[in-house]
C-alpha cells in the first residue's frame, strides 16, 4: 500500500503552505512524506517536490499556443487533461516504492474538483497505483466568519466530497490570523448546527425572506450529510498540526501496518501472550 493526500481548496486557501507544514511536522515524527506539485501555474512554494507538473507542461505553454488560445482558466483545465494523457510520465516520477506517502498540491481552480471529472480520473489512477487516498479541503477561515459565507463554503466542501468520492477532511486554514471574537464565531461552526446557521442568515432582509425555503433546504442537506465537519488548522500550533496529521493517517490507515508488525514481535515468548488482556 501507498498513501496520499489530495490537497485541494480555493486559490490562496493555504494548500502549498499546508504541504510544507506537514512535511516538516512528519520529520519531527521521523516519518518521510513527499510532495508533488500539480499546479501548472505555481509560482511559489517552499517544499522540494519529488515531481512537478510544470516539468511536463506549464500554464504558459497552454496559453501561448496560437492554435488553442486559452485563457488562464481553460488553460489550466487543458494542462490537467494533458497530465492525464501523459500519465506514464507521472507514474515514472512516483516510482513503485511501497509505503510511500505523497501529498498532491493541487491547483486552486475549484471547478476541477466540484463537478469536472478530470481530478476524478486522476484519483482512479492513484487507486490503481495502490494509493490509499484522503482528500483534504482547505478554506481560508477569514472567509468563514458569517453564516452565509459558511453555508457557501460548506456547499463547496460537500460538492468536492461528493464528486471525488474519497474519504474527506475539511480544514479551516489560517486560524492564526483570526481575531479572538471571530474565533468564537468560528467555533460555533466547526460542527455546524444548520438551524443556528439558518436563524442567522434568515434575519431581516427581504431577500432572505424570499429564499427562506431554499436556505432551509440547504441546511437540511448539510444536516443529512452530517459528514460536513471542519477542523481548525493553525500551522503555528504544533499540537494542532500533529492532531490533523494523526486524524488523516487514521483515515488512510497509515502506520497501522507498522503497529501490527511491532505487536507481532513477541517479547515474552514464555508467557504465550496470556497477559494481553490484563
Ligand atoms: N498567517 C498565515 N498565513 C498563511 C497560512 N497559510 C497560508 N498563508 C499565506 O497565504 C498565502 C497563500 O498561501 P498558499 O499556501 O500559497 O496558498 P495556496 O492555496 O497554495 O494558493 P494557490 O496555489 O495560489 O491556490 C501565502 O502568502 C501564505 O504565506 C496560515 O496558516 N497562516
Ligand atoms: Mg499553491
Amino acid at each position: 500500500m501507498r498513501y496520499a493526500q489530495l490537497v485541494v481548496g480555493p486559490a490562496g486557501s493555504g494548500k502549498s503552505t499546508y504541504c510544507s507544514t506537514m512535511v516538516q511536522h512528519a520529520e519531527t515524527e521521523n516519518k518521510t512524506i513527499h510532495v508533488i506539485n500539480l499546479d501548472p501555474a505555481a509560482e511559489y512554494f517552499d517544499y522540494s517536490p519529488i515531481a512537478d507538473i510544470r516539468e511536463l507542461i506549464h500554464l504558459d505553454d497552454a496559453m501561448e499556443d496560437d492554435e488553442m488560445r486559452f485563457g488562464p482558466n481553460g488553460g489550466l483545465i487543458f494542462c490537467m487533461e494533458y497530465l492525464l494523457e501523459n500519465i506514464p510520465w507521472l507514474k515514472e516520477q512516483i516510482g513503485e516504492d511501497d509505503d510511500d506517502y505523497i501529498l498532491f498540491d493541487c491547483p486552486g481552480q475549484i471547478e476541477l474538483f466540484t463537478h469536472m471529472d478530470t481530478m476524478k480520473k486522476f484519483v482512479e489512477f492513484l487507486k490503481t497505483e495502490n494509493f490509499m487516498i484522503c482528500s483534504v479541503f482547505l478554506v481560508d477561515s477569514q472567509f468563514m466568519v458569517d453564516g452565509a459565507k459558511f453555508l457557501s463554503g460548506t456547499m463547496t466542501a460537500l460538492s468536492v466530497m461528493i464528486n471525488l468520492e474519497l474519504p474527506h477532511v475539511n480544514l479551516l486554514s489560517k486560524i492564526d490570523l483570526i481575531s479572538k471574537s471571530s474565533k468564537k464565531q468560528i467555533e460555533s461552526y466547526l460542527e455546524p448546527d444548520p438551524h443556528i446557521l439558518l436563524s442567522e442568515i434568515n434575519t431581516g432582509s427581504r431577500w432572505s425572506e424570499k429564499y427562506t425555503k431554499l436556505t432551509e433546504a440547504l441546511g437540511k442537506i448539510i444536516e443529512d450529510f452530517s459528514l460536513v465537519r471542519f477542523y481548525p488548522l493553525n500551522i503555528k500550533d504544533e499540537e494542532n498540526v500533529a492532531d490533523i496529521f494523526f486524524t488523516i493517517n487514521n483515515i488512510i490507515q497509515y502506520g497501522e501496518d507498522a503497529d501490527v508488525k511491532a505487536k507481532d514481535i513477541d517479547l515474552h515468548p514464555d508467557e504465550d501472550g496470556e497477559d494481553s488482556f490484563g
